[in-house]
């Protein structure tokens, strides 16, 4: 893929877990800068991946090619501020941040930026991210090239036509993996409960997890549904188990935690 030098506004869990993806699937680490005020998630970064950190936000983007804003949202427009001093026009600026719109990103550097937003998330780390992706019409094709590019490098990705897909896409991948951590807490937890020490539950736990979703990633023709039917048995376990999920509404609470999500993106949006 095409390397241009990228400068990451932002150092922690989100922009370690893309650096880190892009640089073991051969990105020249180079060409990388992340900054952060603090050396503690900044300077890891240098010495697991070999990256260039630095605190200085405005020489970092000033000498990229690519700016990828990668603060807390509640933390954008105080960092968007002093880089209004750049001149942004040659530059492709891949926000990553929940709940900030482009509209606003414009507000806050002060131009029509040359914008994709991306919404990825931490599964990144391994390769396995999932990135869900904006443009306008206004980007240039082969910028968007190069955002997917980017983003594949780590994982899979989408395009969405509507900037409002992107909230989307935070309900159903950029926060998803919690959900499925937090199944896995509670399910380690009962494992725990029933005698098994935590090492041989989180084993249980994890392995049926990966097991389950390599299955899902190695049969795309069979539905979701057939491969639950086929741990089924009738009158069996795992019958029994489903029934208990069914009648605690499983399904309802998954559907109103992912609206949840959405809400709150919408929520960000007028906030920040
Ligand atoms: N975590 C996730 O799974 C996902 C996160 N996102 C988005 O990614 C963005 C970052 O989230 P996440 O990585 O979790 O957040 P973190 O809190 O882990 O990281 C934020 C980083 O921003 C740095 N920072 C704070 N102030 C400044 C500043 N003035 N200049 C430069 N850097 C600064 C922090 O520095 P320091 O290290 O010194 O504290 C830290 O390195 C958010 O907008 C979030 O919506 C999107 C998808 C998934
Ligand atoms: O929790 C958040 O707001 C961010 C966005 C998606 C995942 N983490």
């Amino acid at each position: 893929m095409e390397q241009r030098s990228i400068a990451f506004i932002g150092a922690g869990n989100m922009a370690r877990s893309i650096i880190a993806g892009l640089v073991c699937s051969g990105y020249p680490a180079d060409k990388i800068t992340a900054t952060a005020p603090g050396p503690a998630r900044r300077e890891p970064l240098a010495r697991d991946y070999g990256i260039h950190t630095g605190d200085d936000n405005l020489l970092a983007a000033e000498q990229a090619e690519v700016i990828v804003l990668a603060v807390k949202p509640q933390l954008m427009e105080e960092v968007c501020r002093p880089l209004q001093g750049i001149d942004l026009s040659g530059k492709l600026v891949i926000s990553i941040a929940a709940g900030i719109s482009a509209q606003r990103l414009n507000e806050m550097l002060a131009t029509e930026l040359n914008l994709v937003r991306v919404m990825p998330n931490t599964p990144s780390l391994i390769g396995k991210g999932m990135s869900g992706m904006y443009a306008s019409d206004l980007v240039a094709a082969a910028d968007k090239a190069f955002a997917e590019n980017l983003m594949r490098a780590v994982g899979e990705v989408c395009w969405v036509e509507q900037e409002s897909g992107i909230n989307g896409i935070i309900a159903a991948a950029g926060s998803a993996p919690a959900y499925f951590f937090l199944f896995m807490e509670a399910m380690q937890t009962e494992a725990i409960r029933q005698g098994f020490d935590p090492q041989t539950a989180r084993l249980l736990v994890q392995q049926s997890a990966a097991g389950a979703a390599e299955m899902v990633v190695a049969n795309p023709d069979t539905e979701l549904a057939t491969l639950r039917e086929q741990v089924t048995s009738k009158g069996g376990t795992t019958a029994e188990a489903l029934r208990t999920f069914n009648e605690h509404q499983l399904s309802d609470t998954v559907a109103k935690a992912m609206r949840a999500a959405i809400s709150r993106a919408e929520e960000m949006e007028k906030l920040f």
